[in-house]
C-alpha cells in the first residue's frame, strides 16, 4: 500500500474522483447510485463542468447586462432515434430544460476571395464520396485489413480536393470541424466508427445549447442530485500534482501541501493534461500506458467572438433579407486551408437575436497559431476575411474574445481524436487501469470519443465497476484488458469486444434518415 507522507495526514476516502467534469460527475453518481457514498471529487477549477465552460461576453444594449457563451461543447450531437436509442446528454438537456436550437446545415451561404460565391453543392460531392469511405471501413473492419487514412479512403472514393480552394474548404466543413483534424490526419475506421455510433444510432441532429444559464448547468444540476450544498466531498480550486498507486491503493498529492489516501482513484484529466506531464505517477506510468497515451491525439478548437453594432436599420452586416436566417457562413480562403473557414452567427432567429454576436472556429494549425498570437493580431486578420466577403464597409466589433485551449494547463487542447492505425488494443491501453487507478475520459471512449457522451458512458461505466470492487462483485468488477506489446495496426472483429471498450455496434443505422 502506498505510504501517505509522515509530515501530514491525509484525508482517508473510498474513492477519489479525478476531475469534475462530465466524467467525474457521472461517475461519482454511478457510486453513489450503487450506494458508495465515500467518496472526494477535486478539481483545480472553481466550477463545475470541466471542457463545458461558458463565459460573459458582450452587451444586451437594452439590458446593459452581459451575454453567456460557450468556450467549450456548445452542441448536443446526436439526439434520438424513432427506435428508442437516446443519447444520454440530451436526456440530461431535457431534463434541465436547456434551451437548445436545431443547427440547420443547409441554412449555409458560401463565400471566397470575390465575397459570395455558391459552391455549397461540393459538399454533396464530398458526401457521394464518404458514402463510399463507409462502406471501406466496414469492409476494413470486417475483413480484419490495415487502418489508413480518412484521405485515402476518400482519394479512392475519388474526392480529390486539392487543387480546388473551395473543395478543400468544402471538405474542412464536412470533416475537420468535427475531429479538429483534417483527413490526412485521422483514422479512415475510427472516423466512421466514432460518426456511425453518434449520428446513426442516436440521430444526425446537432442541437446548438444557448442557454445562458451556460450548458454546464446540468452537470452542476446532476452533481447536486448527489451532493448536498457544500459538501466537503467536493473540493473545487484543488490542484492535483502526484499519484501514487499500487494495487492496494493510492495516494493524491495537492500543490498545497495536503494529500487524499484512497481506495480506488478514477483519473478523469483529459488526454492532454496526461501528455504535458502536468502529475508526476509514482511508479512511472509502465511504456505501454505511455504510448497509447502519446499515440491519441488531442485536438484544438477555437471559437472566435465578436460583438457587432447593428445598422441603422437594426439589421447586422451579414443578414441580407430572406437570407436573415443563414446560421453558417463557409469561407475558402484563397491560399490556405482552414484560414477562418466557418462563420456562426448567433444573432440568427431562435439563437440571440439582437445579440449581434458573430463567431468563427479554427482548429488544428490555425488554432495553434491564433492562440499564441494577440488578440490583436487576431482581430485584424479576422475583420480582412470579413471585408472580403461582406465589403469593406462593415463595422469594428465592439467586443471581442477567444480562449487558448492549447495552452490551458488543465486541458492542454479540446478534444481527442483517432490517428491512422492506432489499433483498438492500443487505445485500450489508455483506458487500462492501473492496480487501484482507473482512467475515464472522452479521450477513453472508443465509439464516443471527443464527443459529450464518451464523457458520461466511460465514467459511468468506471463508477459502476469500482462500486462493483467495493461490493465484492466479481462479475463487475474486473481488470481492464491491456496489451504490453502492441504488433501490427490492425482491429479484427474478435477484438470487438467490452474488454475493449467496445459497447456499440457501430455498423447500426437508427438515427440514419434517408
Ligand atoms: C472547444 C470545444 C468544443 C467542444 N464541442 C463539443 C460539442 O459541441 N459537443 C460535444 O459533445 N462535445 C464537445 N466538446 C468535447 C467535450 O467538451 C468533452 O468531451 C467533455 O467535456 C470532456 O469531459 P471530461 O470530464 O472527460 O474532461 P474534462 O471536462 O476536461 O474534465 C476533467 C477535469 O479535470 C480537471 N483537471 C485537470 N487537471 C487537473 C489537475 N492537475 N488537478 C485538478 N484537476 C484537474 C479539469 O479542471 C477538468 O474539470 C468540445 C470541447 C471543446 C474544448
Amino acid at each position: 500500500t502506498p505510504t501517505p507522507p509522515k509530515n501530514g495526514t491525509c484525508t482517508k476516502t473510498k474513492v477519489v474522483i479525478l476531475g469534475a467534469g462530465m466524467t467525474g460527475i457521472a461517475a461519482a453518481q454511478a457510486l453513489y447510485n450503487a450506494s458508495v457514498t465515500d467518496f472526494i471529487i477535486v478539481d483545480v477549477n472553481d466550477y463545475i463542468g470541466g471542457r463545458v465552460k461558458h463565459t460573459t461576453f458582450g452587451k444586451n444594449a437594452s439590458t446593459s447586462e452581459p451575454y453567456v457563451v460557450e468556450l467549450g461543447a456548445n452542441w448536443v450531437q446526436g439526439l434520438v432515434s424513432p427506435e428508442g436509442p437516446e443519447n444520454p446528454i440530451w436526456t440530461l438537456a431535457k431534463k434541465w430544460g436547456l434551451e437548445n436550437t436545431y443547427s440547420n446545415y443547409s441554412m449555409i451561404q458560401t463565400y471566397d476571395q470575390h465575397g459570395a460565391a455558391d459552391f455549397a453543392g461540393l459538399l454533396d460531392d464530398y458526401e457521394t464520396a464518404y458514402a463510399t469511405v463507409e462502406q471501406d471501413a466496414g469492409t476494413i473492419l470486417t475483413d480484419n485489413l490495415q487502418d489508413r487514412t480518412m484521405r485515402t479512403g476518400l482519394s479512392i472514393a475519388d474526392w480529390k480536393p486539392k487543387k480546388n480552394m473551395q473543395a478543400q474548404a468544402a471538405e474542412w466543413w464536412e470533416f475537420d470541424w468535427e475531429y479538429s483534424y483534417s483527413p490526412d490526419q485521422s483514422s479512415q475506421t475510427f472516423s466512421i466508427i466514432n460518426f456511425n455510433d453518434t449520428f446513426y444510432q442516436f440521430s444526425d441532429e446537432n442541437n446548438f445549447v444557448i442557454d445562458q444559464r451556460g450548458f454546464n448547468y446540468m452537470i452542476e444540476g446532476e452533481a447536486y442530485t448527489f451532493l448536498t450544498p457544500n459538501d466537503t466531498r467536493l473540493r473545487l480550486s484543488t490542484n492535483v500534482t502526484s499519484i501514487t498507486y499500487s494495487s492496494y491503493g493510492v495516494i493524491i498529492g495537492m500543490a498545497d501541501g495536503s494529500c487524499i489516501q484512497a481506495d480506488y482513484a478514477v483519473c478523469t484529466f483529459s488526454l492532454g493534461v496526461l501528455q504535458n506531464d502536468v502529475v508526476t505517477f509514482d511508479p512511472v506510468l509502465p511504456a505501454w500506458k505511455q504510448a497509447s497515451i502519446e499515440g491519441m491525439q488531442m485536438g484544438t478548437y477555437t471559437k472566435i467572438f465578436f460583438q457587432f453594432p447593428p445598422s441603422a436599420d437594426g439589421t447586422f452586416f451579414w443578414e441580407h433579407g430572406d437570407d436573415a436566417a443563414t446560421q453558417f457562413f463557409l469561407y475558402a480562403d484563397p491560399t490556405e486551408r482552414g484560414y477562418y473557414p466557418v462563420f456562426q452567427s448567433l444573432n440568427a432567429p431562435d439563437f440571440i437575436p439582437g445579440s449581434g454576436i458573430f463567431f468563427v472556429t479554427v482548429v488544428y494549425a490555425q488554432s495553434y497559431r491564433a492562440e499564441q498570437q494577440s488578440n490583436d493580431a487576431t482581430k485584424a486578420e479576422v475583420m480582412e476575411v470579413l471585408r472580403t466577403m461582406f465589403g469593406s464597409d462593415i463595422p469594428d466589433p465592439i467586443d471581442f474574445m477567444y480562449p487558448r485551449w492549447s495552452t490551458e494547463p488543465w486541458a492542454y487542447g479540446s478534444y481527442s481524436n483517432w490517428p491512422p492505425g492506432l489499433s483498438l488494443e492500443t487505445h485500450q491501453n489508455l483506458r487500462a487501469n492501473l492496480g487501484r487507478l482507473w482512467f475515464a475520459g472522452e479521450a477513453t471512449s472508443v465509439g464516443y470519443f471527443g464527443f459529450l457522451q464518451g464523457a458520461y458512458t466511460e465514467g459511468q461505466f468506471v463508477g459502476n465497476t469500482i462500486a462493483g470492487c467495493l461490493g465484492n462483485n466479481k462479475t463487475i468488477c474486473k481488470n481492464e484488458a491491456s496489451y504490453s506489446k502492441i504488433r501490427g495496426c490492425t482491429t479484427s472483429e474478435r477484438q470487438l469486444t467490452a474488454n475493449n471498450g467496445w459497447f456499440v455496434s457501430s455498423m447500426q443505422t437508427f438515427g440514419f434518415e434517408e
